[in-house]
Formats: C-alpha cells, structure tokens, sequence
C-alpha cells in the first residue's frame, strides 16, 4: 500500500501537519482507539465507533457463517443476490462485487420504476440481503415488506438475510420470522463498516472472495500505527493539510483502474465525516479537475492527482478510514456523527402525514419539464445559467437525479448499433450526462447524487458543511408504482416526499435550490441535456 505526493504544495501541506500529529502521538493512539483524540464532545460516540480498526482480524470469525450462508445459497440455485440498504449498508458491498466481478443488485432507492426492475427478475433464484446497522432507516424497511410480500404471494419461502446491530428492532424482527440473521459489531459505524458484515456477507453470497478483502487489509495494520510509512497518515495528512489551506473539493481519479467504483464509497466516508459545522471536504466525483485553487485531485490506483493512492480494495478500504477520521481531526469535527441527516428524513415523514404532498405550482414549464423553486428565467437554458452564475467563487453545484439509475438501458438502440453507438445513446439518455454538460460551463465543481441514496451521504455536507453549494433536484412522473405493505403511501409517493422533504431542509438554509419534474421521463431528461448545451 502506498501513498505518493505528486506536488509540493500538497506534499508541504502535508508534511507541516503530519509533524504535528506525530508530535501529539496521533498515528499510534487512533491505531490503539483512543477516543479522546477528537475532543470532549466527540468521545463518547468515539468510544463505541472504532471498531473499524481490528475488522481485519476481528472478522475473520465471520468466516464459516458467510462460506455456509454462500454454500447453502448455491445449493438452491440462489444465484440472484439483491442487497436492500442505504449508504454505509450497501456502497461497499457494490465496490467489492463491481472489483471482484461478480453479480449484485444493490437496492438504495425508492424508485418504483428501478424498484420494479428487481422485483420482476428471476424471483425464484433470489437471495435478499436485508441491512441496517439501526434496523430502522425508512428505505431499506420499506423494501423488506415489499419482497417480504412478493415471496409470500408468489409461495416461495422467503429468502432473506439479515445484517443488523445486536438489539434493532430489524434483529427481532428477523428472529421473528425466522430469516438467517448475521448480526455486525456495534461499534462500527455505518460508512465505516466495509470489512464487516454489512460489507462481507452479500459479498460472499454474490461469490467474492471475502478473506482476500480482509488478507489485504491486514497487511497495513502494522503500518497504521508508526510514525513514518504510514500511509493512512499520510493520506489523512494530504486531505486534512490541503483542506486547512482552502484545497477542500477533492476529486477524486480512477480511471480504467482493477478497483471498481471506490470513489462512491469514498464520497459517503469523506463527505458525512467531514461536512458538518460549516465546514468539510466535498468529494467530486466522475468529474475531471477544473485547475482551480480549492481542488486537490486525489488519484486512486492510476496515473495523475496530486496524491497517488496505490493498493488492493481490501487496504484501500482502511487507509481511507483511518486517512478520514485524521481529516476530521484536522478540521475538527467529530468523524463519527451525522448531525444534520435526519433534517430530511423529519421533513419528509411530517409531509407524509399529509394528505397531498405539497408540490406547489410550476414557475414555469419547457416542455416535458416543469420547474418550481424560485427563478427569474422563463426557460429550460436560461435557467441553467441563472443557477451557474448563482454559484459562489468558492461554492459547488449539486445535481440530485430522485429517478430510475437504470433507465437510460432502455434508451432505443439504432439498428444494428455498435458498441460505441450503444454507449452514445445511453449517455443521451442519462440523467448524469446533465452534470458533465453543465460542468462544461463552469470552472466550480459539479457533483451528482442519486436520490434517495446521496442523502446517506453527501446530503449531510450539503446541509452541514460550508454553505455555498447551489441545488437542482429532478424528479418525475411515476408510471406503474408500488405500493408498500403495511403503509399509507406509495414508492412513488415516498420518493417524491422524499425530494420535497430535502428541499425543504435545503430552502430554510438560504440556498439556491429548484426542483425539476419531469412529466414525461425520457423526454425530460432528453431536454434537460438539449438545454444544458444550449445554455
Ligand atoms: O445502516 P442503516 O442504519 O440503515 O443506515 C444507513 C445510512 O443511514 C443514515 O442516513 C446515515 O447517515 C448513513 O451513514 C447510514 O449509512
């Protein structure tokens, strides 16, 4: 595992605070626990939340549970492994089976079109890996009824797994229902907790080899605890010293690398541990640098950055663990609490309760697309400039897409398309092409999240963290929704809250943030992108 300053600022930066560390004893008390290190207010969540630090070993233990849960797994013919769970409870477990290439369909939405995707394929070789460290985040609840549901009325037992803290309600319920039940260690916090069971069990059960991921994590241990080649210090160091000297968007590089998607995972890490007290690190992620002052560009196993981050996921995993909570240390915040989360979930379950869900009237509409928040353009492109100019020399705009990740695959291919062709034509269709054509047109970053999973995630720098980032939400029409058991509303109807309820949160900050409906979905985004070029 290596970590490599590719440029003096950064390495200068870094070396000034790294000294200070080493001189207050930092690298040896975070490797032996202490949680005293982020001050008074920190230390008793620091108390029971690093556990993360011993994962290597610790969970190794899980070891004959998860070849057993796998083993008994294809001897059914469950080969199809869906994972219900929002932010901590399902990003690493999409990194480690995107890494190690094999199938897993990761639920973190309320999209019923996405939604429905699952719920129709292949039910009968269907393995569901049910995880909340709380046992009682709202989604991943919502999800369990419906296959719960889907099982009982298609008389197939129900095969679900449990990942749950020992005492959540989510562990009674399991015991209840008799469901195969893994419980994680409860001193591990959610967006720390890859190498436990919340990362390892779908992992196994999708058939990656888990014991790797820990072998290779392993190997750094020893080194997290000295004072020099210490690449979580050094990393921590890098992050923490270029933030305190104003480098605080961190984009983040993997391009073609043999590690799938960790930026995604380091987003959530970076941006809940960080972004809060007005102030943090945001992650930009899928993006290229701008060149600008406030960027530190940060590349993960491939060529480039300011800093070069070389080594297997399993190490990867706890270098960048360690690397937040000094990061934290530095900007001095607690690394361990989310404080501003549950604004959006409040909101939403009081707009939930009633009747109507408070859309309010459109500004104005440009075709299949409505737009509501307060705006002084009367068009689609207008607008978009309207909102980049807004963006304060410092700040960032947020895209938040609360659609379907997997609509654009079914964009219509021309005949005979070749591969290139196909990729053309799912990037015209996709919502995520709106950050990169709008980032064309600006040099401040440009990030994007789909809803309901970036509120995990980035949404608590959003709210927390400095105030300068400017909003657009997009949401849509729902076609055939699906209705979840035991509850008044729908998907749909909750997705929907779900994005006013963020608003909400994001409005009584003062900030720029409007909402876009798209009433016909593949027409909207169609014109979303049409416009952006335009702007
Ligand atoms: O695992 P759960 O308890 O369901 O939590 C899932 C997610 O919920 C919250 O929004 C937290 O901010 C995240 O850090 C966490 O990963």
């Amino acid at each position: 595992m290596e970590v490599s300053y590719r440029e003096e600022g950064v390495a200068s930066a870094a070396s000034s605070v790294a000294g200070r560390l080493v001189a207050d004893g930092v690298p040896s008390r975070l490797a032996g626990g202490d949680p005293t290190l982020w001050g008074e207010d920190a230390e008793a969540e620091a108390a029971v939340r690093l556990g993360w630090l011993t994962l290597p070993r610790s969970s190794r233990e899980l070891l004959p549970t998860l070849g057993g849960l796998a083993g008994r797994a294809r001897a059914e013919g469950l080969t199809n492994v869906v994972l219900a769970g929002m932010g901590g409870s399902s990003l690493a477990a999409q990194v480690i089976c995107d890494t190690a290439d094999v199938p897993l369909t990761v639920l973190d939405t309320t999209d019923p079109g996405q939604v429905r995707r699952a719920l129709t394929d292949q039910l009968e070789a269907t393995v569901v890996v049910v995880a909340s460290k709380s046992g009682s985040t709202l989604e991943t609840g919502c999800l369990l009824r419906i296959y719960e549901r889907l099982f009982a009325d298609a008389g197939l037992p129900p095969r679900i797994v449990v990942v749950t803290d020992p005492g959540s309600r989510l562990e009674r319920l399991a015991v209840e229902s008799g469901y195969d039940l893994v419980l994680a260690s409860p001193d591990v916090g959610g967006r720390y907790s890859a190498l436990s069971a919340f990362g390892l069990v779908p992992a196994a059960l999708a058939g990656a080899d888990v014991e790797r991921l820990l072998d290779d994590a392993e190997e750094v241990l020893p080194l997290l605890s000295r004072d020099t080649g210490n690449p979580g210090l050094d990393l921590g160091a890098a992050l923490g010293g270029a933030a305190l000297a104003g480098r605080d968007k961190l984009v983040l590089e993997d391009q073609l690398t043999a590690i799938n998607g960790l930026p995604d995972w380091i987003e959530q890490l970076v941006a809940e541990s960080t972004g809060k007290r007005g102030r943090g690190i945001l992650p930009v992620v899928n993006a290229y640098p701008n060149g600008t002052g406030d960027e530190l560009v940060v590349a993960i196993e491939s060529d480039g950055g300011d800093v070069r981050v070389d080594g297997p996921l399993g190490a990867q995993f706890l270098v960048w663990e360690y690397a937040t909570a000094i990061a934290a240390l530095l900007l001095d915040v607690d690394p361990f609490d989310q404080p501003n989360v549950a604004e959006s979930k409040e909101s939403t379950t009081a707009l939930l309760d009633l009747p109507d869900l408070p859309t309010g009237a459109p500004a104005f509409v440009d075709g299949p697309v409505e737009v509501y928040g307060s705006a002084t353009a009367k068009d689609l492109p207008g607008l978009f400039v309207e909102l980049l100019r807004a963006i304060p020399d410092d700040g960032y705009l947020a895209v938040m897409a609360y659609l379907d990740r997997l609509a654009a695959f079914d964009a219509p291919m021309p005949e005979g398309a070749d591969f290139e062709q196909m990729t053309d034509a799912w990037m015209m269709a996709d919502p995520a092409t709106l950050r990169a054509l709008l980032a064309l047109r600006t040099d401040r970053p440009v990030t994007f999240g789909w809803g309901p999973r970036f509120l995990h995630s980035t949404g608590q720098y959003h709210k927390g963290g400095p105030q300068n980032g400017v909003f657009l939400q997009i949401t849509g029409v729902v076609g055939e929704d699906v209705a979840v058991p035991g509850s008044s509303y729908t998907l749909g109807r909750l997705q929907l809250a779900q994005a006013l309820g963020d608003l909400a949160a994001l409005e009584t900050r003062g900030r720029p943030a409007v909402r876009l409906h798209l009433t016909d979905r593949a027409a909207g985004v169609a014109r979303l992108l049409a416009a952006a070029q335009e702007a």
